[in-house]
């Protein structure tokens, strides 16, 4: 028998009521004498298991119901309807045992005080959560070290860099030891190096603690270099459950051909082999269909002055997209 399930969502549903509000002085006035209400179906019947120690994606676009679904698995917010199971407890509860065994991360909220040096708001930290001053100092070294912050817990919050107020507040909500770790966006804003920095602490907090992550995250080379496998949400539904790859195969039923040409040639010439995405003096992006390949390669290298021809996976951020633009197929 394998592991039990750490985080289990149900037919996790939640629905939101907003009063539908009118443009015109009549719209407004009747808005007041009879309220009209519209139904937000912020996400709809939603069921996945992750297991102990798992690092989990969570992809969809702006809307699609990731911040509601993280919010419930944290029980901030009630399910209009469903079932959810996080480290033994119900969220939504919020039992102090199942508060010390969790934690919620969002990239675009801060706990940390402004005006403070980080390392108060961790003493308030460890005071809420009751860890004694020897174990307290023990974890702000190790992760302070392993975040690379050492030198900067003691200035106030407010002259930290974006990046430096990411890592604190990471370390901030590490402090008790949680098993479960729900981050929103952890990356957002953040530099290049910074955003590698923030990924590269997850991957090793998972592996030294065996902690278990569920992540949302705009940027795919986040979700590619933290998780094998992705949930994909888009408009409340659950669209995919599965491993990155199988993602690229179930929606990218095409292959990119890059090809550099000996002379520039127009668009039209490549239309003839596929979807041109782009053309840029001898340079060029074309989709083929998977099934059509060969086929295609053959007549671009027969018609075309070809100096080089390379075949690739579409890029991940494109894929994605086309997924978004096709809803309502489920999986
Ligand atoms: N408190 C609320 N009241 C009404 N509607 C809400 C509320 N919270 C969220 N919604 C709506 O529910 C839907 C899902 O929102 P949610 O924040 O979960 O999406 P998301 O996937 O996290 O998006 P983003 O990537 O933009 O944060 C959206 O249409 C949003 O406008």
């Amino acid at each position: 028998m394998g592991a039990s399930p750490i985080v289990v969502a149900e037919d996790l549903t939640r629905h939101y009521r907003v009063a539908l509000k009118e443009d015109s002085l009549l719209g407004t006035l009747r808005h007041f004498l009879r309220r009209r209400y519209q139904t937000i179906r912020a996400v709809e019947g939603v069921s996945f298991r992750i297991l102990p120690g798992e690092v989990v994606g969570f992809l969809g676009p702006n809307g699609a119901g990731k911040t509601t679904t993280l919010k419930m698995l944290t029980g901030l917010v009630h399910p209009t309807r469903g079932k959810a199971l996080v480290a033994g407890h119900v969220p939504w509860r919020r039992e102090k045992a199942f508060l010390r065994k969790i934690t919620l991360v969002m990239g675009n909220k801060q706990q940390l005080i402004w005006d403070l040096p980080a390392m108060d708001s961790f003493r308030l930290n460890a005071a809420i959560y009751e860890i004694p001053e020897g174990e307290f100092r023990k974890r702000v070294l190790e992760l302070a070290e392993m975040l690379s912050l050492t030198e900067k817990l003691h200035q106030p919050v407010r002259k930290l860099s974006l990046g430096e107020r990411m890592k604190a507040e990471l370390l901030a909500a590490l402090l008790h030891r949680p098993e479960v770790l729900f981050l929103d966006e952890p990356t957002l804003g953040l530099d290049v190096n910074a955003q590698v920095a923030v990924r590269e602490f997850i991957r090793e907090y998972n592996r030294r603690y065996g902690a278990t992550v569920l992540l949302t995250s705009h940027y795919m080379a986040d979700i590619a270099a933290l998780s094998e496998r992705v949930l994909v949400i888009h408009q409340g539904r659950l669209l995919y459950d599965g491993a990155l790859e199988g993602l690229l195969a179930r929606f990218a039923p095409y292959r990119e051909v890059r090809l550099t040409l000996g002379s520039p040639l127009p668009q039209e010439a490549l239309l003839p082999f596929g979807e041109v995405r782009a053309l840029e003096g001898r340079e060029g992006r074309l989709l083929v269909p998977r099934e059509r390949l060969t086929e295609r390669v053959a007549e671009i290298l027969k018609r075309l002055p070809v100096e080089d021809l390379e075949v690739r996976e579409p890029p991940l951020e494109e894929v994605i997209a086309k997924v978004f633009q096709s809803p309502k197929e489920a999986v």
